[in-house]
């Protein structure tokens, strides 16, 4: 056409790339560790009973297809929030959340960078944590903020890096935007200790940073809902007035329903109502109303105190697994030979395990063994079963020995 002849073929992405390369495998010993979506001990996508039961009361409803408002069903926004920082938080209590329904996390971690770079007071620069989810750095610079990084990994132990964090963190400007990830870290499964993450707060206060937490897999780390979100719940208390992005898509299977939620902690009620106001006023243009179905079923789980058991049962049975399924990687390592320290596949947390081999070791795993993951190193747990975890470890055994 006249219009497109100067436009290049752009490069897969890189982890959801990871998955069109694995269907082309022909191998039958093939093993997708590449996105992030849980499967169970038989390698199938899962979809959890109480969704199911959801569905079918919502079924029997016969609900219309109307619109739903700019910022999402209210019901849906209340539930969501409550799960988050528990209904009895006091600025909820105060209504000082302004929470609106987002496209899963990315459509709401969109919609809070939009607001930070249109509505920021401060210095309109987010600090990410190296590493940090892939998605992250495209996502903030295509909504103008400046993003720059603070140490947070460290590759010697496969752990965190907490003293390199505190000196980065202790050299942002003052009134800079600060991500963290509120629990299981994307990709390093490597999260801050309770009384690691108070030492943030205090250091976060003094440097008047404001703190955006993505909470992706909230109840889908440690099994527990209120356990998992502690870090957010802690910085509120501690008085930070943070930007939440949530999601569905774990810790409810909703992945292709794209349900989560995107909120500001605001002083006051007044306050409250001014943001939401201009929350929806960059929404309306954007996709001018979010899709029902997902929010539908969030809604009629959280809303209903024996659904909301089932699920709490659900979800803690996904994350069970997944910790299960670490021992057994790291007791097939040794059964298989490997005298290399692997303790960090059990002190990891949440979908990922940062195993710490190098591109090379990646290749070759791919290549030779039909073994499937990110380039850096990066294993979805979620992939690996009772079925496939000895030849995994077989594989990465002959790749690192
Ligand atoms: C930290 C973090 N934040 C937000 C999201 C967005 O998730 P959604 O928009 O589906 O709610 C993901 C998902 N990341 C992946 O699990 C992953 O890293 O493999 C995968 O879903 C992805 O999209 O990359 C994530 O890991």
């Amino acid at each position: 056409s006249p219009w497109w002849s100067n436009v290049e073929m752009g490069p897969p992405d890189a982890i959801l790339g990871v998955t069109e390369s694995f269907k082309r495998d022909t191998n039958p010993k093939k093993i997708n560790l590449g996105v992030g979506a849980y499967r169970d001990d038989n390698g199938k996508p899962f979809v959890l009973p109480s969704v199911l039961k959801a569905q079918e009361n919502l079924y029997k409803k016969g609900l219309d297809k109307e619109y739903s408002s700019i910022s999402g069903n209210p019901e849906f926004c209340k539930e969501t929030i409550n799960l988050a920082l528990g209904h009895d938080n006091v600025v909820i209590k105060n209504h000082c959340c302004s929470t609106v329904q987002g496209i899963s996390g990315t459509g709401s971690l969109w919609i809070g960078a939009s607001y930070l770079s249109r509505f920021f007071p401060g210095n309109k620069e987010i600090y990410l944590p190296t590493p940090s989810w892939g998605n992250h750095s495209p996502l903030f610079k295509m909504s103008g903020l400046g993003v720059k990084s603070y140490r947070y990994y460290n590759p010697e132990n496969c752990g965190l890096d907490f003293q390199g964090a505190l000196e980065d963190i202790n050299n942002i400007p003052e009134q800079s935007i600060i991500l963290f990830h509120a629990c299981a870290h994307n990709p390093t499964g490597v999260d801050p200790k309770p009384e690691q993450w108070y030492e943030l707060s205090e250091l976060v206060k003094k440097k008047k940073l404001f703190c955006f937490f993505d909470m992706a897999y909230q109840g889908f780390a440690s099994g527990d809902v209120n356990k998992d979100s502690q870090a957010v719940r802690l910085f509120i208390k501690e008085g930070h007035y943070i930007a939440l992005a949530q999601s569905f898509a774990k810790n409810m299977g909703l992945y292709g329903e794209r349900v989560g939620a995107f909120s500001l902690i605001n002083s006051s009620k007044e306050e409250a109502a001014c943001t939401l106001s201009q929350l929806k006023i960059l929404i309306r243009p954007m996709y001018s109303n979010p899709p029902i179905n997902g929010a539908r079923i969030v809604t009629e789980i959280l809303s209903n105190s024996e659904l909301k058991k089932e699920w709490l049962t659900d979800v803690k049975g996904m994350a069970d697994r997944i910790i299960s399924i670490r021992a057994k990687l790291e007791e097939n390592l040794k059964k298989n030979g490997s005298t290399r320290n692997w303790s960090h596949i059990t002190d990891q947390i949440g979908m990922f395990c940062f195993t710490g081999l190098k591109p090379d070791q990646v290749e070759r795993l791919t290549k030779e063994y039909s073994v499937y993951l990110t380039k850096d190193g990066r294993i979805s747990m979620a992939g690996v079963t009772s079925k496939n975890v000895d030849y995994l470890a077989y594989a990465i055994h002959e790749v690192t020995k």
